[in-house]
């Protein structure tokens, strides 16, 4: 339950509101004993005139007076729901927000680590099981105890002695609640996580329909998603089969308290120790009484579940980088591209992936990265933009260790075209412009009111045409753009579905060069456009990126060519090392690769010439 305190921050910015939310609830009830008591006053009132055989007293007005109770408890509930459930939905998002800030500062290892399927699932079924605790939950409850409370304060004042008879079943009540409500926490978690199993599994299906599709696996994935429903289903009930007895055995319970009432106090009045209408107010009030108990079971349920939420939703919240930008000099404010690795070495677990490696790259100069597969090529890159750190050894920017440089100026003067791109549903100049102009964007405050923060100014993102048209010139892709049904304003589906593999590439190669990046990373991230392309799009680059240091992974011969400088990597270490020249003629392992590509090119040449 420690974990709840984590949630006062969030409360204390809604204090006034649960203040008065509370307030209105503790009025509103008693205002709802009001009845009773006007009824008892109405039937001893209509008693004493029968008995004394007089006039009927005047009805009207015992029958404003409940009217009335009715209006003031009824008004009240409405500034309840006004208070605290506005309150519960503006928690609701603060809390998303803080969730959604804290998650993209998160570095890679914790996206490779989490499911996105699960993290949905928390931000969805979660924050709602916890928007119910903090709003319909602390109605409720504040609803629970004024009820109990008032109603106990008049029953007692009617007759203690009844009252203390049905006070008799309230300890077996408590102690079977506390029993089952245990139980049902468990469950709960365990059938919360089989339902983010769930949407992992539908996300992923989704995401990699074209992987399911190709395969043929359709039946397959469905049964596997049927198993996991089903099981979901079978947790779900293990739930329900403790929450049904609850529910009946409460009832059960008031039940026998309604029968020993009954009995008792109908011998109290026949012994003229209670009239009609405090028998009967009492019977109504005990229907008050009643209410709280039962609903304790539901508000524990509520609690339970938002408690158990809250706690898998924390998990996000609280996570932290293992990147940390502590340290950094703050007066660095851009970088101009010499490249250093010092004695580094990378290490996952005990399986080491690169192996004491030193590295000069001067601004300005071309790396050509080759290896075969595995052999650290992509965790050398991430290197340098601190996706990941070195466990030993240095990485040096201009001579200075990158964990001394900013995070966000590193990152925004190295321009990184992964080997797999990722492409936004947005238009084909937005996705290329994204990473630029993007320093006016307000930043989101957090861990403050929504009622105290204004709404973020909207930022219309400027799509700056000329630069995207230059990026997507250099980037071969101009041709290709104006062949689409809106030019650049064509609208790409998640993951750029209605663009070729090469386009893809392209689309995400002209994003990086519109930053105009003091270094560029190519991770083999041409690989599905073909050499002519490539080799044009290369040697354009170079001539508008004078200066600018490229970092170029491939497996073709014919791309590393362009290279001032080769690097071979195996199993971490390199290899080889020198131009293309010097590399050829040292007759090694890149020799081999040089030989057998020029021979399938050949080879293919003289396939196109036969036919
Ligand atoms: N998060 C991780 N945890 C454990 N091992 C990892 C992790 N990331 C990468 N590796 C391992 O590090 C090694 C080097 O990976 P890397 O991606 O750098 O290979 P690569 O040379 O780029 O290969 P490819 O040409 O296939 O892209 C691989 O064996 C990979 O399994």
């Amino acid at each position: 339950m420690n974990h709840l305190k984590k949630l006062v921050p969030y409360l204390r910015n809604h204090m006034r509101q649960y203040v008065i939310g509370v307030l209105a609830v503790l009025v509103s009830n008693v205002a709802v004993l009001v009845g009773p008591y006007v009824v008892r006053l109405a039937i001893d009132a209509i008693s004493a005139a029968f008995k004394a055989k007089a006039d009927l007293p005047n009805l009207w007005m015992y029958a404003l007076a409940i009217v009335a109770s009715v209006l003031v408890s009824g008004g009240l509930m409405l500034l309840v729901r006004r208070q605290l459930v506005v309150a519960s939905r503006q928690m609701d998002y603060e809390i998303r927000r803080d969730i959604f800030v804290n998650m993209t500062h998160l570095d890679k290892s914790f996206f490779d680590r989490s499911r996105t399927g699960d993290i949905m699932n928390r931000l969805t079924a979660d924050l709602s099981a916890v928007r119910e605790m903090l709003g319909f939950g602390a109605f409720q409850g504040a609803s629970v105890i004024s009820v109990f409370g008032a109603s106990l304060v008049v029953m007692f004042n009617i007759s203690p002695k009844l009252t203390w008879l049905v006070l008799t079943v309230i300890p077996v009540m408590i102690a079977v609640l506390a029993f089952l409500m245990r139980l049902i926490a468990r469950r709960y978690v365990k059938a919360q996580e089989q339902s983010s199993l769930i949407s992992a599994k539908a996300q992923e299906n989704f995401s990699g329909v074209r992987v399911v599709k190709g395969y043929a696996i359709e039946e397959q994935e469905i049964k596997e998603y049927r198993a996991m429903n089903d099981e979901l289903i079978r947790r779900n009930l293990k739930v329900t089969m403790v929450e049904g007895p609850l529910w009946a055995f409460l009832s059960m319970l008031m039940g026998i308290a309604y029968v020993l009432v009954l009995i008792y106090g109908g011998q109290m009045i026949l012994r003229g120790q209670l009239t009609i209408g405090e028998f009967t107010q009492f019977t109504m009030t005990l229907e008050r009484f009643t209410w709280p108990i039962m609903a304790a079971g539901m508000i524990l349920t509520i609690t339970q579940r938002g408690a158990s939420s809250w706690e898998r939703l924390l998990e996000l919240l609280e996570a932290k980088p293992d990147i940390k930008d502590e340290g950094a000099d703050q007066s660095i404010k851009s970088i101009k591209g010499d490249i250093e690795f010092r004695n580094v070495t990378v290490r996952y677990g005990n399986r080491t992936i690169l192996k004491n490696l030193n590295l000069k790259i001067a601004a300005g100069q071309t790396l050509g990265i080759t290896g075969a597969t595995g052999s650290g090529k992509t965790i050398l890159m991430q290197l340098v933009t601190r996706l990941i750190d070195a466990t030993e050894g240095e990485v040096l920017v201009d001579g200075i260790p990158v964990k001394r440089i900013p995070l966000q100026v590193l990152r925004s003067h190295v321009g990184v075209v992964p080997q797999e791109p990722f492409l936004f549903s947005e238009t084909v100049a937005q996705n290329v412009a994204f990473g630029v102009n993007t320093n006016n964007y307000p930043e989101i405050p957090t861990g403050v009111s929504v009622l105290k923060s204004s709404a973020p100014e909207k930022v219309e993102p400027v799509v700056d045409m000329q630069k995207v048209r230059w990026a997507t010139d250099i980037a071969g892709l101009t041709s290709d753009i104006e062949g689409f049904p809106k030019g650049f304003d064509t609208e790409i589906g998640e993951r750029g579905v209605s663009l070729s593999g090469g386009q893809k590439q392209r689309t995400a190669l002209a994003r990086a060069i519109a930053r105009e990046p003091e270094v560029l990373i190519l991770d083999d991230s041409m690989s599905a456009v073909d050499t002519e392309t490539e080799a044009r799009i290369l040697s354009g680059l170079k001539k508008v990126m004078p200066g600018r240091t490229v970092m170029l992974v491939s497996h073709r011969v014919s791309t590393l060519r362009h290279a001032d400088h080769i690097i071979l990597l195996q199993h971490g270490e390199i290899i080889e090392q020198g131009s293309h020249e010097e590399l050829v003629a040292l007759r090694g392992e890149y020799a081999e690769l040089e030989r057998l590509q020029s021979l399938a090119s050949d080879l293919e040449n003289e396939k196109e010439v036969n036919a």
